[in-house]
């Protein structure tokens, strides 16, 4: 039998309400013990909660949430307490001595995923849903908790089991006179799911980005004025700003938000050949942010002849030509954006020029559902063996392929190999939820 656990689900520290969840077989006995009697199902009473001695630990509002139609499928229970350190501390020692332990981190969704209230795919958009810093994070979020991709993936996985079956059915009567029409239904089957699992990896390639934001790097010869560049971006003095070259000579991050997705912004060291091993490892830095990133401002100052490396750059990987300092010179270069960090000249066009790139790169529409590696990859492999299936020479290899394809979705979905990966996933989550 599970045990009862409990955990605070609001932020720590001092506010109007703290809430304490309980779920577990004993968490009707421990809320009736506190509260005096157990509540009507999923009113909310006022009550006195009080300790094993009897003595009164605050007056707070009560849910009973018989199981399993509550959220992690268990009786669970609710106690919004006024929101100081003591009163939780209080209540907290008191579930303790009456039987209860307190939550590991995700444990009550991880409760939720074992016992079928929702798949993995859906714990995970809860997961997303408490990390979102945008509104397109927030959707993606949204439809991911609310079974977007779950419901997918097992409409999916009932085609694949009735290919599956029929397939069966070929071996098992070979020597039968089965319809040939069944081994062409067969067939069809395999590439029109082929071709909605591989559309919907197409369809939805920018969604891990949606997730996890987006790496904007600065990059130019030294003095080009990209730490001036970040500052101007973001709106604050983030990076150190001088007239001598060579002022920056680590990454300086700051954070801003390109069309409603997370971008994080980082100014670099100039490109140039180092005087010595700190600045050799500014350029090296500064390089290997310039392949990662996403998008990539190559800044030329626009009083100043362009630079070998940062041309070099321009040659090895797409990026946004900046000329920079426009107040002072304006060196013609193809497609270059004119900036200047001293006027604000042409500010509002390379942000509505990133805007236009993050969008590009990560449509925030909220259409996608795969939003993490672990999603891309399982499906990959659900679309593998599904191709492995359509070229089979025999049909007991077909029936093998299925079967892998099959198990791919379970993986996905959490239906296979469940405990090391709900391990992996409820890893990220916070306490209480
Ligand atoms: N006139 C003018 N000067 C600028 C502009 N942007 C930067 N500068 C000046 O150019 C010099 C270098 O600016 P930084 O922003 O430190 O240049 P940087 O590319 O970060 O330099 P390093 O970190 O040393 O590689 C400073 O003296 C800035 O004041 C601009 O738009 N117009
Ligand atoms: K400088
Ligand atoms: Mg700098």
């Amino acid at each position: 039998m599970p045990d009862t656990i409990f955990a605070l689900a609001t932020a720590p520290g001092r506010a109007a309400i703290a809430l304490i969840r309980l779920s577990g077989p004993g968490a009707g006995g421990l809320l009736a013990a506190m509260a005096g009697t157990l509540p009507q199902p999923r009113l909310a009473s006022l009550r006195r909660l009080r300790d094993l001695r009897g003595e009164v630990l605050d007056k707070a509002l009560v849910l009973w949430f018989p199981g399993p139609s509550s959220y992690t499928g268990e009786d669970s229970a609710e106690l919004h307490l006024h929101g100081g350190p003591a009163v939780v501390e209080g209540v907290g020692d008191a579930l303790v001595a009456l039987g209860a332990r307190p939550a590991e981190p995700g444990e009550f969704t991880r409760r939720a995923v074992l016992n079928g209230r929702m798949d993995l795919t859906a714990a995970e958009g809860v997961i997303d849903l408490i990390e979102a810093e945008t509104a397109a994070q927030a959707r993606q979020a949204l439809r991911l908790a609310g079974g977007g991709l779950a419901v997918l993936c097992h409409g999916w996985a009932d085609r694949l089991a009735g290919l599956l079956a029929r397939q069966e059915a070929l071996i098992e009567f070979e020597d039968e006179d089965l319809p040939g029409t069944l081994e062409r239904s067969v067939g069809e089957g395999i590439a029109s799911l082929a071709a909605e699992i591989g559309n919907r990896l197409e369809a939805d390639a920018g969604g891990e980005r949606i997730r996890t934001g987006l790496d904007v790097a600065i990059l130019g010869a030294p003095n080009a004025g990209k730490s001036s560049l970040l500052n101007a971006l973001v709106g604050r003095e983030a990076a150190i700003v001088s007239a001598r070259a060579g002022t920056t000579r680590d990454i300086v991050e700051a954070r801003l938000v390109l069309a409603g997705l997370p971008a994080v912004l980082a100014d670099t060291a100039g490109l140039r050949e180092a005087a010595d091993e700190i600045e050799a490892e500014g350029v090296r830095r500064a390089l290997h942010r310039g392949e990662e990133a996403d998008i990539v401002l190559a800044v030329l100052p626009g009083d100043a002849p362009p630079d070998p490396a940062t041309l070099a750059l321009l040659e090895r990987r797409p990026c946004i030509p900046v000329v920079s300092k426009s107040d002072v010179g304006s060196l013609p270069f193809p497609g270059a954006l004119r900036v200047s960090a001293r006027t604000g000249q042409g500010l509002e066009e390379l942000r509505a020029r990133l805007e236009a790139e993050a969008m590009r790169l990560a449509p925030a529409s909220g259409a996608t559902l795969i939003s993490r590696p672990r999603h891309r990859a399982a499906l990959r492999d659900a679309l593998a063996w599904l191709r492995e299936a359509a070229g089979a020479a025999l049909p007991e290899l077909r029936a093998d392929a299925l079967r892998e394809a099959l198990r791919a979705l379970g993986r996905l979905t959490g239906k296979v190999g469940a405990e090391e990966i709900l391990d992996r996933v409820f890893a990220e989550f916070c306490i209480g939820k």
